[in-house]
């Protein structure tokens, strides 16, 4: 998979040179190009911002630095396109589902807004040339878009092949079958008064499966009852729907 980054902060995407993410790079299962916004500025400033048409608080990122960064790290380097994601507090809501939709795509680009935001042309130019998608963390607004792309790419990134050690661990994770996952444990059985469910440490397989399984309903009904109602009913086994 190759990730193409844009930002005006490129040093805030380092932590993606560490851990997993930075194994998979030097295993060739991403090659991910970090850009700087500026290198497409002419002025002596290096500008990337102007007042907002119509007037209002704060500067808005203008086009021509991000249309001739899209010029020469897309249209110029051949027929590929990039999926486009810009990330915002007005986009898309990023799940679980959605870092597998992208772990899918052999080409992401992110577009890191800062200020008022990107220019509402950039945005409707590139969609005209590729698949672009505004995208969001949550309710909240940050000072810009990098945050939300570490998030992003991280979510993203485990789920391309090979990047974590053990695929296998994917498979019971919160939000993976649409139930939050259930709490874990490690020894010692008895840490300050507090003690392992004593049914992790039977060796009994079956009852373990079974008491997670209930763990992650019940869980899920405490913290997030909005996603057992989006749960397939079919998905559900007659002692689920006893709990
Ligand atoms: N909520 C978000 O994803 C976001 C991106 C930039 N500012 O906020």
């Amino acid at each position: 998979m190759k990730i193409d980054v844009v930002s005006v902060f490129p040093e805030y995407l380092q932590p993606l040179d560490l851990s997993l993410i930075g194994r998979a790079r030097e295993k060739g299962l991403i090659d991910l190009g970090v850009h700087d916004l500026r290198r497409w500025t002419h002025d002596v400033h290096h500008s990337v911002d102007a007042a907002p048409a119509g007037g209002g608080a704060g500067m808005v990122m203008k086009p021509q630095p991000w249309g001739e960064c899209l010029d020469e790290l897309v249209f110029d380097a051949g027929e590929a396109r990039p999926r486009l994601l810009v990330t915002s507090p007005a986009g898309r809501p990023f799940t679980q589902a959605m870092a597998r939709e992208l772990a899918a795509e052999p080409w992401l680009m992110f577009a890191c807004g800062r200020y008022e935001g990107i220019d509402q042309r950039v945005v409707d130019y590139a969609a005209d040339r590729m698949e672009v998608t505004e995208v969001s963390i949550g309710d909240y607004v940050l000072f810009g878009g990098e945050v939300a792309v570490l998030a992003i790419v991280e979510a993203v990134a485990r789920l391309v092949p090979g990047v974590l050690g053990n695929a296998a661990s994917l498979d019971d994770e919160s939000h993976n079958a649409g139930l939050l996952e259930a709490p874990a444990y490690a020894k010692p059985a008895e840490w300050r008064g507090h003690a392992i469910p004593p049914v992790l440490l039977s060796g009994d397989h079956g009852k373990v499966d079974r008491w997670r399984r209930d763990q992650a309903l019940l869980r899920t009904a405490a913290a997030r009852p909005d996603l057992l109602e989006r749960l397939d009913p079919g998905s559900l086994d007659q002692r689920d729907r006893r709990l």
